[in-house]
C-alpha cells in the first residue's frame, strides 16, 4: 500500500515579538524540514466512517491530529466518503518537532486528492490553520521564515546541513510555555532581508530549561562538540539540536552520546517531499 510521508521540522530561532489579544504570540521563527518522517497511509471508504487504525498510547481517537484534520476537511466539503488512516509514529510527541502538526498536513494534502477536492494550497493552509498554528508551513512545503502565529511564511533556501537532535524524556506542553509568567515576549522584530540564522535564539528556551533541568543538560552537551555550528531548543521543545556541517561530523558526535541520551541524526531537507503534490 502507497505510504504518504510527514517529516519533522526544526525551529532554527524562534523570537517572540508581542501577543495578540486573544492571547496567541506572536512570533518570528525559521522552519526547516528534516528527513525524519512519521508515515500515514489510506484506505478509502464510500460511507463517511472516518477511522484509524493504529491507536497512540495517551492520544484518543478523536483528539489525534489526521482524524481531526480529516473530519474538518469532510466537513468543510460535505463529501460523502470516509476513510481508514494508518499512522505509523516515528517523531517523538510533543518535543517540539511538529510531528502532530505534519500528520494533519499530510493527511489534508493527501485526501484532497483522494476525495476529489480540488482545493487550493491556500485554502488548505486557512484550514489547516484552525487545527493548529504550525500546521500551515508543513502545506507551504518549503522551509520558511514565519511570522504572525506562524502563518505569514516567507519561503527561505537553506544550506545543505545534517543534525543531531537530541530527546530528553520530557513532555513540554506548548499552552503551558507560553502562559509562563518569564517569558520574554518583546523580543525586536527582525527584517527580512537580510538576516542570519545564526543570530538568532530560542525565546522560549529558558523558560523551558528552568522548568526542565534536563533540557539546560542536554543544551550544555551539545554545545561542547566542537563541529556544531548552531546549538537550540525546537519549538517550545523539549527536543534540542545541533547543527553540522556534514554527516559525519553529525555521526561522529552521536557516537559519543552519554548513556542514557536518545536522539538521532538527520540531514536537513531542502523542501517538504510533498511540496508539488497538488500540482502532479
Ligand atoms: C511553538 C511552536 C513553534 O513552531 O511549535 P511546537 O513547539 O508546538 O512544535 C508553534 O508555534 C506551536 O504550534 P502548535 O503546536 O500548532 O500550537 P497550537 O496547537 O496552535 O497552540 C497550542 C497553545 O500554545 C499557545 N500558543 C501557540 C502558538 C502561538 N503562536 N502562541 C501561543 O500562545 C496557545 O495557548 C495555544 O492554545
Ligand atoms: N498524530 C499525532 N501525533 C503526535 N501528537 C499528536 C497527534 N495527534 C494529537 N497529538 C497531540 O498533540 C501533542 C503535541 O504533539 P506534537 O505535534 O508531536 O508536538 P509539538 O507540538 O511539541 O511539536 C501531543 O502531545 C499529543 O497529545
Amino acid at each position: 500500500m502507497q505510504t504518504y510521508p510527514a517529516p519533522a521540522k526544526l525551529n532554527l530561532f524562534l523570537h517572540v515579538t508581542g501577543q495578540r489579544e486573544d492571547g496567541y504570540h506572536l512570533l518570528q521563527t525559521v522552519f526547516r524540514f528534516l528527513d525524519f518522517s512519521d508515515r500515514l497511509s489510506f484506505v478509502l471508504r464510500e460511507d463517511a466512517v472516518v477511522k484509524l487504525h493504529t491507536p497512540i498510547a495517551d492520544v484518543p481517537e478523536e483528539k489525534n491530529l489526521c482524524i481531526r484534520a480529516a473530519r474538518l476537511l469532510q466537513q468543510k466539503s460535505n463529501t460523502p466518503m470516509g476513510v481508514e488512516i494508518s499512522l505509523e509514529k516515528h517523531i517523538p510527541m510533543g518535543g517540539g518537532l511538529g510531528g502532530g502538526s505534519s500528520d494533519a498536513a499530510t493527511t489534508l494534502l493527501v485526501l484532497n486528492r483522494l476525495w476529489h477536492l480540488n482545493y487550493s494550497k491556500k485554502e488548505l493552509i486557512e484550514l489547516g490553520l484552525q487545527l493548529g498554528a504550525d500546521v500551515p508551513v508543513f502545506i507551504f512545503g518549503e522551509n520558511a521564515f514565519a511570522e504572525g502565529i506562524g502563518e505569514q511564511l516567507t519561503s527561505i533556501d537553506l544550506p545543505p546541513a545534517w543534525y543531531l537532535v537530541l530527546i530528553p524524556s520530557v513532555h513540554v506542553s506548548t499552552a503551558e510555555i507560553f502562559s509562563s509568567r518569564e517569558l520574554t515576549r518583546n523580543t525586536i522584530p527582525i527584517t527580512i532581508p537580510p538576516f542570519s540564522i545564526w543570530q538568532g535564539r530560542n525565546d522560549l528556551e529558558s523558560v523551558v530549561c528552568r522548568m526542565y533541568p534536563v533540557v539546560a543538560r542536554y543544551l550544555a552537551w551539545l554545545k561542547q562538540q566542537k563541529d556544531a555550528s548552531l546549538v537550540a531548543m525546537s519549538g517550545s521543545g523539549g527536543c534540542v539540536f545541533a547543527e553540522f556541517a556534514n554527516e559525519q561530523t553529525a555521526r561522529n558526535a552521536f557516537q559519543q552520546l552519554p548513556d542514557g541520551m536518545r536522539g538521532f541524526v538527520a540531514a536537513g531537507l531542502a523542501y517538504h517531499p510533498l511540496r508539488n503534490f497538488l500540482e502532479e
